[in-house]
């Protein structure tokens, strides 16, 4: 028996008409059976249904929004498909069932769950159009319901995977149908022990990819991107990058620890631990050989950038004149793991503890709240955390000539700095 292969497309790989047709073009001498294709939500949907559920939370009209998410799907539709097809009136159906969870109250006591109920229409209307655009071009593949796949814990927006019940699914309803039909599902969805929908963090799709791989012990992930592979930098931000033909899995892990967002952080390590190999391509190029992340016996060495935007600098410190004991930090953690938010930087002096958070709606006020009777807290928002593996003395001083630097930390092959433009 073949084993299943998993391709999966991202937000600019399905981000309008063109972008479909080159996917149904890259799918057409690659589709068998055994086959999965995981596909996101359409360009930047999912950022759109964000701004419609801080409108609602602001009790503020977001109808204008609606109607403009609505007509881009339409619109991407009317370029694919002859205006009588099937795809339409479902359209319709999926924006009706977005309103109709819309109209439920919402309040910052419910919007994690709220927030997943809604956030996955931009994947389920993604899989509709994909799939039914790939059987009009008689590239015949089944639609799956992720959720009925993903089982997940009810931690909302963050959900973690039960990765023996994932299996099972996977195994028992899955692969029975991958044997007859290639099958096309949504990334980033899940639904918890009550069947309520959940969400795997944002950009979750390529984990999504990972879990289905490691679930049906595939032979190879591959995930489709706007950039030829793993670059040793973000090309949107930097010139000269390089690519990576092969990287190790513990690379390519920290890399994306760091902040590189070209994979999401949690794809590598179900796939290292089944030695299921990674490959990132180019859908401009695909043809092109990418990256191959994989055992590698000797990692390398080269430079590598990863700038994380929109970066809080929190600094606690303690009053009294008393020196920062164990306790404190303790307290800290305490809070940031209630609130959900990871720590990307720390650092302690004798009466302060500094961490670098990422920006979240509301987090950081409720932070403050929390802590602001047990220290003197200030802090920094809009900054970059710059983060450089292996870095080359002359290069990094070129990184941060134009910006002031806010905090700098240094060990043997890690230099990470919170910097912002002077
Ligand atoms: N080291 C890197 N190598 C390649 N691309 C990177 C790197 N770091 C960040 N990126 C960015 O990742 C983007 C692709 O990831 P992403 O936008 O999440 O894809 P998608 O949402 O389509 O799956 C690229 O356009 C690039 O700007
Ligand atoms: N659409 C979701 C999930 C995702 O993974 O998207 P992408 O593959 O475009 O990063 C998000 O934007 O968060």
């Amino acid at each position: 028996m073949t084993k299943t292969q998993i391709y999966k497309f991202g937000g600019a790989s399905v981000k309008d008409a063109a972008a479909v047709k080159n996917l149904a073009k890259i799918l057409r001498n690659r589709l068998r059976n055994n086959f999965v294709i995981v596909v996101s939500a359409m360009g930047k949907t999912t950022n759109h249904l964000e701004t419609i559920l801080s409108l609602k939370l602001k009790d503020q009209d977001y109808s204008v929004n609606s109607t403009i998410l609505k007509a881009f799907h339409l619109d991407i539709c009317k370029e694919l498909f002859p205006a009588e097809h099937v795809i339409f009136p479902k359209i319709e159906n999926y924006f009706i069932l977005l309103h109709h969870e819309l109209n439920n109250p919402i309040s910052k006591d419910n919007y994690d769950e709220y927030y997943d109920r809604i956030i996955g229409f931009g994947e389920l209307l993604s899989s509709r159009i994909v799939m039914e655009y790939l059987c009009f071009q008689d590239l015949l593949v089944l639609w799956q319901d992720a959720r009925e796949l993903i089982c997940t814990d009810s931690d909302f927006r963050f959900a973690k995977v039960d990765w023996e019940k994932t299996r099972r699914n996977c195994q028992t309803q899955l692969k029975p149908k991958l044997e007859q039909f290639p099958v096309l599902t949504q990334g980033f969805i899940g639904s918890d022990p009550k069947g309520r929908p959940t969400t795997l963090g944002r950009e979750g799709s390529d984990f999504t990819a990972a879990i289905l791989a490691a679930s049906l012990d595939a032979a190879s992930v591959t995930i489709w991107k706007d950039v030829p592979g793993v670059l040793n930098a973000d090309p949107k931000i930097f010139s000269d990058t390089v690519l990576f033909s092969e990287l190790d899995y513990q690379q390519a892990a920290e890399m994306t620890f760091y902040g590189a967002s070209v994979i999401h952080p949690k794809t590598i390590k179900p796939l290292a631990n089944a030695g299921i190999p990674l490959f990132v391509k180019s859908f401009i190029n695909p043809e092109e050989a990418g990256t191959k992340i994989h055992n590698l016996s000797k990692a390398g060495a080269a430079q590598t950038i990863v700038v994380k935007k929109d970066q809080i600098l929190v600094s606690f410190k303690v009053t009294d004149f008393a020196f920062i004991e164990e306790k404190h930090i303790h307290l800290i953690y305490e809070q940031l793991q209630r609130l959900k938010l990871r720590v990307n930087m720390l650092q302690t002096s004798a009466i302060t503890i500094s961490i670098v958070i990422d920006s979240q709606l509301f987090k950081l006020e409720q932070l403050l709240a929390e802590l602001k009777n047990d220290f003197e807290i200030r802090y920094n928002e809009g900054l970059e955390l710059l983060t450089v593996l292996h870095a080359d003395p002359a290069a990094l001083a070129k990184l941060i000539s134009d910006y002031e630097v806010l905090l700098e930390q240094s060990t043997r092959n890690t230099t990470q700095i919170v910097r912002r433009l002077k």
